[in-house]
């Protein structure tokens, strides 16, 4: 089974109508925003990896889910399975990092002995608490920030040759709380971007029931990747971001620093242009589990 076959299965089960129809970000209960990810060793961070680093992804890439909400972090749940002393001593110091740099505490969570794979849960606050699925025909389509970083810090990480900054990207994402909060009133749709632009404007759109159309040569690259050598069609499979992606309606600014990429339209799909000629989509559009 896929990622979205096993989706597509768990929506046959009783659904709380705060689950958005497991087509969201988080869950909603309320002015509460509830979201869990795991991360597992060679899936989502390499062996080598630091411990500090691999609490920072669990804490950042949970975070980013709230910062699609528009949420405030309230606190996390921790999953841990108990490895060594100075694995595990190395890990708090970096939770302890993470946490304080974005304001969170520590809620609760479960210890246990066993594989390699971090759980958590982020709880937070919202009053205004955009979906994906409020998107319209006509609105306009925008992303934070730079994509493709992460991709690339990946490749590096793996003995690439490359700058640390691109590294960073990879080890230790930024979620966009503060862009997230102040977008929250005026997106008609908004999510994270983490299995890959291309893929998760393509759910954006799907939930809205919308066509998205996406200018490759729009795309927001950063110079530091540009020199690298990175394109931009490998930026926007690539994922790791934990960028916002977000549609507003027509004439409309954000409020917060974001490229224009692209538009929404009648009917479903997703459509790539270079100078304005449409062009064939990649084989993938980004990661999914299977
Ligand atoms: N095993 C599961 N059980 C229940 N709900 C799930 C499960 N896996 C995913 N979901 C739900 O499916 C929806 C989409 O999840 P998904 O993980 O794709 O979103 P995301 O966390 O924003 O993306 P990513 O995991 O790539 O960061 C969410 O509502 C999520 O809670
Ligand atoms: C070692 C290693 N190999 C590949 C990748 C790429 N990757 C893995 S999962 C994922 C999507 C987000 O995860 P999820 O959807 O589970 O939240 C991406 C882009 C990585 N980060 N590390
Ligand atoms: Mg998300
Ligand atoms: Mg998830
Ligand atoms: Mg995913």
């Amino acid at each position: 089974m896929t990622e979205a076959d096993f989706l597509a299965a768990l929506r046959t089960l009783p659904l709380h109508p705060g689950a958005l129809d497991l087509r969201d970000d988080a869950a909603r209960l309320g002015e509460l925003v509830l979201t869990t990810d795991l991360i597992v060793e060679s899936v989502h961070f390499l062996p080598d990896d630091s411990p500090g680093d691999v609490a920072w992804k669990l804490v950042a890439a949970n975070l980013s889910d709230l910062a699609a909400k528009g949420a405030v972090p309230e606190g996390v749940l921790l999953g841990y399975p108990l490895r060594d002393d100075k694995w595990d001593a190395a890990f708090l110091d970096g939770l302890r990092d993470v946490l304080t740099t974005f304001g969170c505490a520590l809620l609760g969570g479960d210890t246990v002995s066993g594989g390699r794979s971090y759980a958590l849960t982020a709880i937070g606050r919202a009053t205004v608490s955009p979906t994906r699925s409020g998107a319209q025909a006509g609105d306009t389509l925008w992303v934070t920030g730079t994509i493709g970083d992460a991709g690339a810090g990946l490749a590096i990480a793996r003995g690439a040759d490359g700058p640390a900054a691109l590294l960073a990207r990879y080890r230790r994402p930024t979620p966009r709380l503060a862009e997230g909060q102040a977008l929250a009133p005026h997106v008609t749709a908004m999510m994270d971007v983490s299995d890959g632009l291309l893929i998760d404007a393509e759910r954006l759109a799907a939930a809205s029931g919308c066509a998205v159309t996406i200018a490759l040569d729009a795309l927001p690259l950063s110079p530091k990747y540009r020199a690298w050598g990175g394109d931009a069609l490998a930026s926007a499979t690539a994922g790791d971001d934990y960028e916002l992606l977000f549609t507003l309606p027509s004439g409309m600014e954000p409020p917060v620093a974001a490229t224009r990429i692209g538009s929404m339209s009648e009917g479903a799909g997703l459509t790539l242009t270079r100078d304005g000629a449409p062009v064939p989509l990649p084989p993938t559009l980004g990661w999914q589990h299977r």
